[in-house]
């Protein structure tokens, strides 16, 4: 399978300027790639680094060393290295973010909060309501609250409105930021299954989930981020 993500080299510290300028490492020459149709977990406990190597993936964090390859059509894009209103449109229609938060828009209903991305992409709004109506249907959410803002549900039906939204479109690389937390046995199944479509669309995946049997039913591969710690490389 065609590598899809490249992570080479990649290396993190945060500068606390409040605190002195006290540097704290936090990952060191990171090197992983992930295939398409690949769903690759990123394992070890908390603090090891996880979402900080999603956030530098998906542009949030800058890299201090090394680089983030995404192949973008025939073109390979270097995420470390780009300009803002280059990630901004490399999230629009490359690499998409399945967060358990949802941040919610006021006045706007949760099926046109879930379609947006996708209506972003090109579709239209027809189209975007119906694969909408489909994830909430599929999600659990109860119909009555498909034409109201989300910004009032309750927590867990803001987590599947939020992953009914990081689902709908098709991006060929998808970050996964625990995407199951305090999701019930059913919805959870619901997630593993979004999971295997896009394996069959040949979506690259890189996650961090903390549910050993979600892992269990999704992961291709673990990587323990613990071997990228400054203190194993020291
Ligand atoms: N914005 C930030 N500023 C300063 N330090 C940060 C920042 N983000 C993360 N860190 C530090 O980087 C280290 C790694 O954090 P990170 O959140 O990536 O770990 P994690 O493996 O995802 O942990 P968890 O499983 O608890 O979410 C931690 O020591 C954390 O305090």
């Amino acid at each position: 399978m065609a590598v899809r993500l490249y992570l080479n080299s990649v290396s993190k510290t945060f500068t606390m300027h409040l605190q002195g300028g006290t540097v704290i490492p936090v990952v060191d020459k990171v090197e992983f790639s992930v295939d398409a149709g690949e769903c690759v977990v990123l394992g070890g406990p908390s603090g090891a680094g996880k979402s900080s190597i999603l956030k530098m993936i998906y542009g949030n964090y800058r890299c201090d060393q090394g680089q983030i390859l995404v192949t973008v059509g025939d073109d390979i894009v270097n995420v470390a290295g780009a300009e803002p209103r280059d990630i901004l449109k490399l999230r629009s229609d490359t690499i998409g973010y399945v967060s358990q938060f949802l941040r919610t828009i006021p006045r706007v209903s949760a099926e046109d909060v879930v379609a947006e991305p996708l209506i972003a992409q090109g579709s239209s709004e027809e189209e975007g309501r119906d694969k909408a109506r489909n994830l909430l249907a599929r999600l659990n959410v109860p119909e009555r609250l498909w034409t109201l803002p989300p910004a009032t549900f309750s927590g867990g039906e803001q987590q599947r409105v939020n992953i009914a939204r990081g689902f709908i479109a098709y991006y060929p690389v998808l970050l996964l930021d625990e995407p199951t937390a305090s999701l019930d046995a059913a919805n959870r199944a619901v997630v593993v299954r979004l999971v295997e479509e896009k394996k069959a669309q040949g979506v690259a995946m890189v996650g961090i989930l903390h549910d050993q049997d979600v892992r269990q039913e999704i992961a291709d591969r673990i990587i323990d981020v613990t071997t990228f710690s400054s203190e194993a490389a020291a």
